[in-house]
């Protein structure tokens, strides 16, 4: 066993497109350990929701090949188990979800409580082998209710939402939308899951509310000993909470450290550019020639090479293995940026 909680091994992955395969993911590689809270970061388009839609098991159907890899859950593969199998097992349970837009997420038409409830009739982790009824038909027994109820209650009040009782009452456009995404952290948290995945769940949010937000999810993981892949663009966010940073550019992972050491010594060419691009006072913003390659037509090779002031023959023809630098800290590049 490796000790990892999570192990996305050289996912290779597109869409059918009218124009032919769009390849997202090529070879891109991520590991998370128990409890450790992981950012996943890169520019805009450059795969993250679409990686941390092939972990939930939530890709679109017929649209979505694999082309190759695996993506290991404690142990269990989750591109070739049965799929009915591991949305009952896992996805909603073990592993868990935070959207960008809380909004869309609930129901206009119940309270806050009847969908909080109703997650807890299927997700509760005291829910075990209720009888042989149809799914439809099964039935939600009355202690269990009374003990998810409780349990909902008491987490309402971990993620600081006030006076729960109150809230369960409402209708999701009757509260706020940092309440909202206090509700989406709780029923991802309620099923008491291994793993939540948290695609960008400020970006919906002013800036005063995301820093609370990001504080919760960080408290509340390090409190439950919860895992959570955080997908951003933001490197600030990054460095509010998380433990450990991956790096992605155009479908392909290309650095990944504890967060310290990220800040104090990046070594992708692309990393380092990505952190002389953060405003800094009294600095003129820099920012990166050259575009993304277009996912129809993708380099061989590293796919940062086309923009790379370091790039040479071999970066064009062959991708870089991964070589571990320190202790966390991976690189796939030929031609680093060390330390003098
Ligand atoms: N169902 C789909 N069919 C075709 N292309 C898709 C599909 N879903 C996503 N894509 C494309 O995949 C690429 C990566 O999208 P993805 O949403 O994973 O990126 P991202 O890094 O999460 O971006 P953002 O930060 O903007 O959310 C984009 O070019 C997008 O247009």
């Amino acid at each position: 066993m490796s000790g990892l909680l999570l192990e996305v091994d050289r996912l290779t992955l597109g869409f059918r497109t009218e124009r032919g395969l769009a390849r997202i993911l090529d070879g891109a590689s991520l590991r998370i350990a128990p409890g450790e809270v992981m950012g996943l970061v890169g520019e805009s388009g450059c795969g993250k929701t679409t990686l941390a839609r092939a972990i939930l098991g939530v890709l679109p159907a017929g649209g979505a090949q694999v082309d190759g890899g695996r993506i290991s859950f404690r142990g269990r593969d989750l591109l070739r188990e049965d799929p009915a199998t591991l949305a009952r097992d896992l996805r909603g349970r073990a592993i868990t979800f935070i959207p960008q837009d809380p909004f869309s997420s609930f129901n206009p038409v119940f309270t806050i409580g009847e969908q909080l409830m109703d997650l807890m009739k299927w997700k509760s982790p005291r829910r075990q082998g209720e009888g042989r009824w149809p799914t439809l038909l099964q039935p939600y027994p009355r202690a269990r209710r009374k003990a998810d109820r409780e349990a909902v209650l008491e987490m309402l009040a971990a993620v600081q939402l006030p006076n729960p009782a109150a809230i369960l009452q409402k209708y999701p456009h009757e509260v706020s939308g940092g309440q909202r995404q206090r509700l989406m952290i709780a029923m991802a948290l309620l099923p008491e899951p291994d793993l939540v995945i948290a695609d960008e769940p400020t970006t919906a949010l002013d800036v005063t509310i995301q820093a609370q937000i990001l504080g919760v999810i960080r408290r509340l993981a390090t409190e439950r000993r919860v895992a959570v892949l955080l997908t951003t663009h933001d490197l600030g966010s990054a460095w509010e909470i998380c433990d450990a940073v991956t790096v992605m550019y155009a479908g392909q992972d290309v650095e990944s450290a504890p967060i310290d050491r990220f800040f104090a010594a990046p070594a992708h060419p692309y990393t380092t550019r990505l952190l002389e691009s953060l405003p800094r006072e009294g600095a003129d913003v820099a920012g990166i020639p050259g575009e993304v390659p277009s996912p129809l037509a993708q380099p061989p090779g590293c796919r940062f090479y086309p923009r790379c002031d370091r790039a040479t023959e071999a970066c064009r023809a062959t991708r870089p293995e991964e070589t571990l630098l320190a202790e966390g800290h991976r690189l796939r590049c030929y031609h680093p940026r060390l330390p003098a």
